[in-house]
């Protein structure tokens, strides 16, 4: 008998894409998790246990092995920076992180970036050769040029609604984002069957929607 792959899915809006790429790929998971306030969904009839995390999460209960397999996005990668092995593009809540500011933005003396994105926004700034301070925000990252608390922010941009109803600006976009499938390094090499066939089956029907 297959041991159990333990799944660590982002809770919000990864998750219902994710849901219905796994179900593509025939794999009947539940579409929707939000009404529940369980966090593990034993999935025995696939050998498989949901952990329903919050997104910048995922990454960390997959490098300590409580999950096998992960789903997060490039941006919480890129960010948090764990030592999980890369393995699939889910191709899945696309969007991309930018530099962002009011459309008169000039350079001052002293520039602040606001962001949820600290370690990103220093490296970009850094290899650009800009000194910035970066201050860490949580959410509604669009308000700090608004009313003063930063020149400049480091955001994601999908439709470019958020930026367009708060008057605000693309300056340079830093990298594309994405949702990838994760693993655990040791989880990988014991149990590379199960974890490889999902790939499997995930792969073709990204490539079939390519
Ligand atoms: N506007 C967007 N369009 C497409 N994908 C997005 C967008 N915003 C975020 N994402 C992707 O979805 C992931 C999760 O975002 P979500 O808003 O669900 O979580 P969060 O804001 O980190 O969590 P929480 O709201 O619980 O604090 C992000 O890490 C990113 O990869
Ligand atoms: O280009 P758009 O389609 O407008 O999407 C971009 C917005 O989506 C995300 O915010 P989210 O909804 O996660 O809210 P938050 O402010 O709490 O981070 C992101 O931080 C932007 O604000």
């Amino acid at each position: 008998m297959a041991e159990t792959l333990k799944v660590a899915m982002p809770k919000g809006r990864i998750y219902k894409k994710a849901s219905a790429l796994f179900r593509e790929a025939g794999l009947p998971i539940p579409e929707e998790v939000d009404e529940s306030r369980k966090l593990v969904i034993p999935l025995p009839e696939l050998d498989m246990e949901f952990i329903l995390a919050k997104p910048v999460d995922v990454p960390t209960f997959v490098e300590y092995g409580a999950a096998d397999i992960g789903i997060v996005g490039k941006d919480v990668l890129m960010e948090e920076n764990r030592d999980v092995y890369e393995l699939l593009d889910l191709g899945i809540a696309r969007c991309r992180m930018s530099v962002i500011g009011l459309p008169d933005w000039k350079p001052g003396i002293q520039q602040r970036v606001a962001t949820k994105y600290p370690n990103v926004a220093s490296q970009y700034f850094r290899e650009q050769g800009q000194q910035v301070e970066v201050i860490k925000l949580n959410g509604s990252i669009e308000l700090a040029p608004l009313i003063g608390l930063s020149d400049r922010i480091v955001d994601m941009v999908e439709t470019g609604q958020t930026l367009r109803e708060n008057g605000l600006v693309e300056m340079n976009s830093i990298f594309e984002i994405t949702s990838r499938l994760v693993a655990n390094r040791v989880s990988y090499r014991m149990k590379n069957g199960q974890i490889q066939s999902l790939c499997d089956r995930l792969q073709k029907v990204i490539s079939a929607s390519e």
